[in-house]
């Protein structure tokens, strides 16, 4: 049912083919679309019909196939914190799905509610090496690339905290449905003594307008549902029951509109940043690193996983 990937160039042909032709070829052609990378397997997937799941269970995905809509399922407990293994799974999922031409939607979600997503694994940055750094911000970006260049309608259905990292997975989609009630949202990197890199910033800025977004960066601001729904922040809110449902319909609506032209849409606003982040990833990564790394920065991380023990 599933195939397994066999790189950028059989999407290009599958959709060039089951689409009829040329547009797809120059659509392709013209925005390099698709997963950014050279890999060409997934870790081990399991197919079976309508449920699969990464070796490690860390990513469960469904996907109907009537519909094509697929949900990604975070599984990371206890707070679903984005370790490489995550990093790995989700975008092996994401390009899976990306090449799946009868998929045409996804929902990323969390399997445990009331958390989302704990941001970035803030252990896989403390006291590591550089180089292991290193290699866990290029698996973030990997990740970042493949959803946020996605062709599919990708829904992030935040059904619980959403803090940094969580903020960065929900930016990337297409549209944000979020539990009621008490949970939080935002990039509150520099309460860590972080800086969001320049491709995150940016999808603030364009979500939620540069004068909130730089006030919120800069004091590094966690909102309530109410009030980031006020800001644009999400589009949509709903009872946590009742996210997974409100996030199907919504994608449903969406699904009305032709997925070539949505899809051509998209990418005509999301390729400069794309492209922007593919040309200087190195130059990311290194400051990543050397930030990360910084003594004073270390500390400061090391203070924050007290607070957050003590809690
Ligand atoms: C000039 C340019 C420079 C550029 C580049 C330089 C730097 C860039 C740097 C960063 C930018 C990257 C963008 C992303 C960054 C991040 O994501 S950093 C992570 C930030 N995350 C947080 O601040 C969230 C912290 N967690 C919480 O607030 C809460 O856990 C929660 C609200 C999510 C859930 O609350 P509860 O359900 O009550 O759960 P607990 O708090 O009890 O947590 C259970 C357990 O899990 C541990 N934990 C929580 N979050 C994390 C995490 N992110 N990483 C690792 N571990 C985490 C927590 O300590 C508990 O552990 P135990 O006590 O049970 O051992």
């Amino acid at each position: 049912m599933y195939s397994f990937i066999l790189g950028n160039e059989s999407i290009k042909m599958a959709l060039s083919v089951s689409a009829g032709g040329r547009v797809w070829r120059k659509f392709f052609k013209t925005f390099n679309f698709g997963p950014n990378s050279a890999l060409k397997r997934f870790p081990t997937c399991t197919a079976n019909g309508r449920l699969y799941s990464s070796s490690s269970d860390n990513v469960l995905v469904s996907k109907d196939e009537k519909s094509g809509i697929a949900t990604v399922r975070m599984n990371n407990p206890p707070v679903n914190s984005l370790n490489s293994a995550m990093l790995v799974s989700l975008r092996s999922c994401f390009e899976e799905l990306e090449n799946d031409k009868s998929c045409r939607a996804l929902i990323l979600t969390s399997q445990k509610p009331k958390v989302f997503c704990a941001g970035l694994d803030i252990l896989e940055i403390y006291r590591k090496s550089p180089d292991y750094v290193a290699q866990f911000w290029e698996k973030l970006q990997d990740m970042w690339l493949s959803l946020y260049g996605s062709r599919l309608v990708t829904m992030a259905a935040i059904n619980g905290h959403s803090p940094a990292g969580g903020c960065l997975l929900s930016l990337a989609c297409d549209y944000r449905i979020m539990a009621e009630g008490k949970f939080t949202i935002g990039l509150n990197e520099t309460q860590l003594d972080l800086v969001a890199p320049f491709w995150l910033r940016q999808t603030m800025v364009d979500v939620i307008g540069y004068r909130q977004a730089e006030m919120a960066l800069m004091i590094g601001a966690l909102y309530t549902s109410n009030k980031a729904l006020q800001l644009g922040l999400v589009d949509k809110l709903a009872p946590i029951e009742d996210v997974q449902t409100v996030a199907e319909e919504e994608v449903k609506n969406w699904l009305k509109i032709p997925d070539q032209a949505r899809a051509i849409t998209k990418m005509a606003s999301r390729k400069p940043l794309l492209d922007e982040l593919r040309k200087r990833k190195q130059e990311d990564i290194q400051t990543f690193r050397d930030e990360t790394t910084r003594e004073s920065v270390q500390i400061s991380i090391q203070q924050y996983l007290e607070k957050l023990k003590a809690k």
